[in-house]
């Protein structure tokens, strides 16, 4: 019944003020496909990374990264099925997002062409790819309801401040969560030069988000938001 629920919401997408608009992308088959399609890469790869030797980096870069967009899903339908819907995945996030993984992806195959004995599999740098999902995946369990992927520009009724759990720790855990899980993906695939171009552009957009996002939590709970920032970090290199 739950499950029918979460299907019969599918359709519905939430603007920024919290209207809700019907969207024809947004039938349970679509879901259904991606879930799938996300779910197949998942398997595949993890078959890829299991009996080849050489692509195995890839195998288990591709099975983290559907994984990934499997449980940004996930944990929308638990918390916020409101607001369900195909961006719930965050996979339609922009043309750069897609850039990015496709340079990551063409950059392991030129240097495992051109440098074959250069690219192996590290469980270090495998760490900083779980460290980050597992902080991502805790954000979105501890803020629950509050944790929305758009920035929200108006104060829902039931949105409250979260100061504990993994929160009380990291500022921003999620944000904290994709940077590690991005930059881990890069040491996990050897990629010198997606690993700096990541690290980059990572830090223009979470410092620029973060402000954005301070300058509205600060309207919205005042003092009580000032304070938390007093006593919290995000972890995030050169972001305080
Ligand atoms: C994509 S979520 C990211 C949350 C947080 N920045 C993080 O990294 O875990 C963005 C939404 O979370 C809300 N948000 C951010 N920090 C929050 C907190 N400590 N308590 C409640 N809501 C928060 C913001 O209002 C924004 O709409």
């Amino acid at each position: 019944m739950a499950f029918k629920n979460v299907l019969d919401r599918t359709h519905i997408i939430q603007e920024d003020q919290g209207s809700l608009i019907l969207d024809g992308r947004n039938t349970p088959q679509n879901i259904s496909v991606y879930s799938f399609v996300l779910g197949a890469i998942f398997s595949a790869s993890v078959s890829v990374g299991w009996y080849s030797e050489t692509f195995s980096q890839l195998g288990v870069f591709l099975a983290a990264l559907a994984l990934f967009h499997e449980l940004e899903y996930l944990f929308t339908a638990l918390f916020n099925s409101n607001i369900l819907s195909l961006d719930s995945f965050l996979i339609n996030n922009g043309h750069q997002y897609h850039i990015a993984h496709g340079a990551a992806i063409i950059e392991f195959l030129i240097e495992s062409y051109l440098f074959p004995n250069y690219k192996s599999i590290k469980l270090f740098y495998f760490i900083a790819t779980v460290v980050g999902q597992f902080a991502r995946s805790c954000a979105m369990w501890h803020a629950k309801h509050n944790f929305t992927h758009t920035i929200q520009y108006h104060k829902r009724k039931e949105h409250v401040l979260v100061t504990t759990g993994i929160y009380a720790y990291l500022r921003h855990p999620s944000y904290f969560g994709f940077y590690y899980w991005a930059a881990g993906s890069q040491l996990l695939l050897c990629n010198p030069i997606c690993f700096i171009g990541f690290l980059v552009v990572m830090n223009k957009f979470f410092s620029e988000r973060i402000r954005e996002e301070e300058r509205l939590l600060i309207k919205f709970f005042g003092n009580e938001y000032v304070e938390y920032q007093k006593r919290t970090f995000t972890w995030i290199p050169l972001i305080k």
